[in-house]
């Protein structure tokens, strides 16, 4: 019998490099093994990163960038796929352009714009092209507190006050919205998620008391993305995500002198069937 060809879930990340392994692609293609999908990757920014900071960081070019994706889109069949570090305005554009050439499946976007040591990763120009043009193109986008805030122009502080964010945000036609808590200060974080027919939760878990949180939007974003490309709902692949991030900040690892890497191996280690 003939084998089904590209018949194993495929994800794609459209992302920045983080050579310190904890954010970026490094994060999420590690998550994406872990939840047992494929992953293959649009490179636009490469930095020069560690658990300190970004030191620095170059994008790559339109031309570089669209080979990436045709070469992806011209083998694989990915089902789902997201997007981190964009770097600006104009590479925004370029990978909108390529998200509408080709089917890549349900967008998660991640719309990245300052590493935990305030570096900026995306230009501030670049801001209203993510509302304008990425946003649209979203099945779910997962803001942090500041995010959410740059996107809405609000101050985000109560509860109330991310019930209506969201609610901007699906002004935009993003379909689905999460909105993550992690930047709060309170005992508990909490996220709180519209979905696209109205329903609405909040995830709550015990904040851990920890730097090292490297990567936690990446890491969040890909297990979602992973999920989705395996068939789950939106709603699932939300849930199966957050207590995919929790295990993996709650079961730390020793590593690098300052905002430290997740435990990716830590969920699953902790679901084994023994
Ligand atoms: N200290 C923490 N303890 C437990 N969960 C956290 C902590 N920090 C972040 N999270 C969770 O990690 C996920 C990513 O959130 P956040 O850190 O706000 O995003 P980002 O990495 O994009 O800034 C969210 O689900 C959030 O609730
Ligand atoms: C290359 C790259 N992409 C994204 C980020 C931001 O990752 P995030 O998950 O938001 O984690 P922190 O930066 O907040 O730790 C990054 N740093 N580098």
């Amino acid at each position: 019998m003939a084998e089904e060809i590209n018949a194993f879930p495929q994800t794609l990340t459209i992302a920045g490099t983080d050579s310190g392994g904890g954010a970026g692609v490094m994060a999420d293609i590690k998550t994406m093994q872990e939840r047992h999908v494929f992953s293959a990757a649009v490179i636009v920014a490469v930095t020069a990163q560690n658990t300190l900071g970004v030191q620095d960081f170059s994008a790559l070019s339109k031309k570089l960038i669209d080979e990436q994706f045709a070469s992806v889109a011209g083998d694989l069949k990915i089902r789902a796929c997201k997007t981190g570090m964009l770097a600006d305005a104009e590479h925004v554009e370029i990978v909108v352009e390529n998200l509408k050439k080709y089917d890549l499946g349900p967008l998660i976007v991640d719309p990245v714009m300052i590493a935990k040591g305030g570096a900026p990763l995306l230009a501030d120009d670049a801001i209203n092209v993510v509302k304008r043009d990425l946003l649209p193109l979203a099945t779910v986008v997962t803001p942090n507190l500041p995010e959410a805030e740059r996107l809405t122009e609000m101050t985000i502080k109560t509860n109330e006050d991310m019930q209506k964010a969201a609610k901007q945000l699906r002004a935009t036609g993003a379909k689905n919205i999460m909105i993550k808590g992690g930047h709060g200060d309170t005992e508990k974080v909490t996220d709180y998620v519209l979905l696209a027919d109205g329903k609405e939760f909040w995830l709550s878990s015990p904040r851990v008391d920890t730097v090292r949180t490297h990567g936690t939007g990446d890491t969040l974003s890909s297990a979602m993305t992973a999920e989705i490309a395996k068939g789950q709902d939106i709603e699932s692949a939300i849930r199966v995500a957050k207590d995919f991030v929790e295990a993996a900040i709650r079961n730390t690892i020793q590593v690098g002198r300052g905002h430290g890497p997740l435990n990716h191996w830590a969920y699953g280690e902790e679901h084994a069937v023994k």
